[in-house]
């Protein structure tokens, strides 16, 4: 009691001091109710005089406008009913309005009614901020959210006696589509009457999917088997191909998705399992549940619903056959029903490409993309971080298209020293220079002839080099050193990088014009921490390493080995894997912790290493900018004083600590930003939930200050 006196006490002079000077105290309110107290003012509201306030809507008009709602009010009326009763003794009301916040029903004790009547709280009636000041259902509507309003926090005086809760309903698609209310007299008990208001909304907006997407495939999933089936239970829809396509607050909260993700993020990229696996499991599955892990480590129980789960669709069946098989039927028919745009049906199974597609759906995409172009003079340029598998893709799209078997000439610009560069790659004339064969050289370039030329690192060229580059590759033509005619070439070109080169265009570091030359199309391949096949990848490694009898991998450490950042990606797991083929006894046929090598141990048990700085003057790349926290490629250095190449986070949170107190804003934030990746282990969904960020801001932040550095 003495609480709310004060309260009151409170509000009173807040709203004193809002009526003198036109502003809030600051502090004084919630910020919500803040702004929301402001807005109601920029309104031309006035708390005491109530200014005319719109009349109710008639009768046919209320008509119409159920009508329009009529879809909010056959989901949300059952519910209202159920909670109706419940709330029948105490002398309180429950509340429906649209998305405008114009009433559309109410039902409750009639006493109290009859009270809400006098101040319009009843259907017709718009609550709108704009019409009615501060309340809890235009509150709701504002900050998309659950929201109490108590007593004199409404805005106009005449409201004061009412103690209020609502909660916005949102769409599959997060949009606003109603908002339920609980209004009751300030005076009663009402201690459960936000989460009552929640727990409604959430009944309504969960029976409005299973309805709505009823054919569709929805896939419901709580952290704990008991949740499922419950009004807890989050629930995702997916498209028959994998994509997301909705889902509940719950699900979008429990997932760390956001609206941005609707239509493009891919289910196999959010739990651990390719999609058609996963459809294939939990289709077998019926009616059990399937326990599934999501990128962030967490696990979630899950049962698949929909009319389609039941009659699943052909390519479903084509999609199960094989993994990658699979990710392909469902990448392709995804994107003819999405906005990427569709890709054509590549070409059957059998090459080069194919051989290394081990069902990680970024690399297949990329591998797709690749296929379109290489019958074509389009210069590809193949992004990732070092060890990701460049060279071998390179090679791999040269066996597979038009020039298989012709030359494949790799060079790695940053092997060759400066001075050789030119005549390495350019040939020289006969005694052009000291110390050059006497006899001359063709150069790298015409020994491409015909065939594929493979400029690896391509960010190290130097600029001079890339002048003379840029001549050859529009004039196609080469000119060896110290004179000579001009030789013809004919070459398809791919280069690769570790670095964005983009932003190395951007730096003045490499030439714009060759950048387009080279980038005729760029694919990005996955680092190995996002790739989503790490089981089918270790076992295809093994199964090159012991042809004769691969071995199999004790499953807690393979969920280690899948947990670890792998910071030189493919080549680190190739070289741990087969170290640990030696280390196996004769007659031993599983890989168990005591098969690694000490180094390995030490990295796998010793707390993760969420954030490493960029090595190097170019700035490092991975499949999505997450990645760049697992890899280590991160840019807290910038803010610490410890040197950029060796700062750790753990340095970068010690050099905060150390700091004196005056520090800024940003390093703050940083710092939060630090904590938070090393709790969650470098996971940037989670990460960005602890902070109430969004994955976005978080993304941004990190950018921002690796731009800093
Ligand atoms: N799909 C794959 N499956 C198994 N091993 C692979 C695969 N792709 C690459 N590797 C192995 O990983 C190692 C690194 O591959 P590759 O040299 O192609 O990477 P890279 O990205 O070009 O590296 P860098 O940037 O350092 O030149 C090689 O030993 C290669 O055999």
């Amino acid at each position: 009691m003495g609480h709310h006196v004060a309260t009151e006490q409170v509000i009173r002079i807040a709203r004193r001091h809002l009526l003198e000077f036109g502003e809030c105290l600051p502090g004084m309110l919630q910020e919500p109710l803040a702004q929301s107290w402001q807005r109601s003012l920029g309104a031309g509201l006035q708390p005491i005089h109530t200014a005319r306030v719109p009349e109710p809507l008639s009768l046919a008009e209320l008509r119409q406008v159920r009508d329009q709602n009529h879809d909010l009010l056959a989901h949300a009326q059952p519910v209202m009913d159920y909670l109706g009763e419940q709330i029948s003794q105490s002398h309180s009301m429950m509340v429906l309005a649209d998305r405008d916040c114009t009433l559309l029903h109410t039902l409750g004790a009639p006493t109290f009614l009859e009270k809400a009547q006098r101040v319009a709280l009843s259907p017709g009636a718009s609550w709108h901020e704009h019409s009615r000041g501060t309340n809890a259902v235009g509150l709701a509507l504002a900050e998309q959210k659950p929201i109490r309003v108590h007593g004199g926090e409404h805005f106009l005086e005449r409201n004061g006696f009412l103690h209020c809760v609502a909660a916005p309903i949102l769409s599959a698609r997060g949009a606003v589509v109603g908002i339920l209310d609980i209004s009751g007299d300030t005076g009663q008990d009402h201690a459960h009457a936000l989460g009552l208001v929640r727990m409604a909304a959430r009944m309504i907006e969960n029976r409005w999917i299973a309805s709505d997407f009823r054919h569709h495939i929805r896939l419901h999933l709580h952290p704990q088997p008991q949740g499922l089936d419950t009004v807890a239970e989050g629930i995702v829809v997916a498209s028959v191909e994998g994509i997301l396509m909705g889902a509940n607050p719950e699900a979008m909260r429990m997932l760390g998705l956001e609206r941005s993700d609707l239509d493009c993020l891919h289910l196999s990229h959010l739990f651990e399992l390719p999609w058609p696996r996963l459809l294939e499991q939990l289709q077998h599955q019926q009616g059990n549940t399937l326990r599934l892990r999501h990128e962030n480590g967490q696990f979630f129980h899950a049962r698949l619903r929909g009319s389609k789960v039941a009659n699943p669709p052909a390519v479903w069946h084509a999609a199960s056959t094989t993994a990658s098989s699979a990710r392909r039927a469902a990448g392709s028919a995804g994107a003819s029903t999405h906005s990427i745009p569709p890709l054509p049906p590549h070409r059957p199974a059998g090459d080069a490409l194919e051989l290394l597609d081990t069902g990680d759906s970024r690399w297949h995409l990329a591998a797709q993309k690749t296929r379109r172009v290489l019958d074509k003079p389009i210069a590809l340029l193949i992004q990732g971080e070092s060890g990701s598998g460049k060279e071998l893709f390179a090679r791999a799209a040269h066996e597979s298209g038009p020039r298989k078997g012709q030359a494949f000439v790799a060079i790695n610009c940053a092997a060759i020293p400066e001075s050789l560069i030119e005549a390495e790659l350019f040939g020289y004339a006969p005694g052009a220079f000291s110390g050059a064969r006497r006899e001359g050289s063709p150069g790298l370039l015409r020994q491409a002839h015909g065939g594929t030329l493979f400029l690896d690192e391509i960010g190290d060229m130097p600029l001079a080099m890339q002048a003379r580059l840029l001549r050859v590759l529009q004039e196609r033509q080469v000119t060896p050193l110290g004179g000579g005619r001009p030789v013809e070439v004919d070459f398809a070109l791919i280069s690769a990088t570790h670095c964005q080169l983009k932003d190395a265009v951007a730096r003045g570091q490499f030439r714009g014009d060759l950048y387009y030359r080279l980038n005729g199309l760029t694919v990005q391949l996955p680092a190995l921490r996002e790739r989503d096949d790490f089981g089918l990848l270790c076992a295809k490694i093994l199964e090159h390493a012991c042809p004769r009898q691969p071995p199999a991998v004790q499953p807690a450490l393979l969920q280690a080995l899948q947990g670890y950042h792998w910071p030189g990606n493919l080549r680190q797991l190739n070289s741990v894997l087969q170290t640990a083929c030696a280390m196996l006894e004769p007659g031993e046929t599983c890989i168990d912790w005591q098969h690694l090598a000490d180094d390995v141990l030490y990295e796998l048990r010793r707390p993760p290493r969420a954030l490493q700085p960029p090595v190097g003057d170019c700035e490092p790349i991975s499949g999505t900018t997450a990645a760049a926290v697992g890899s280590g490629h991160c840019a807290i250095h910038c803010t610490c004083d410890a040197p950029a190449a060796t700062t750790t986070a753990a340095t970068a949170a010690t050099a905060f600590a150390s700091r004196p107190l005056v520090q800024d804003l940003q390093s703050l934030s940083q710092q939060a930003i630090v904590q938070a990746l090393q709790r969650t282990q470098g996971n940037m969904s989670e990460a960005a939930r602890q902070l109430g960020i969004s994955r976005q801001t978080l993304y941004r932040r990190l950018k921002s200050r690796s731009r800093v550095a």
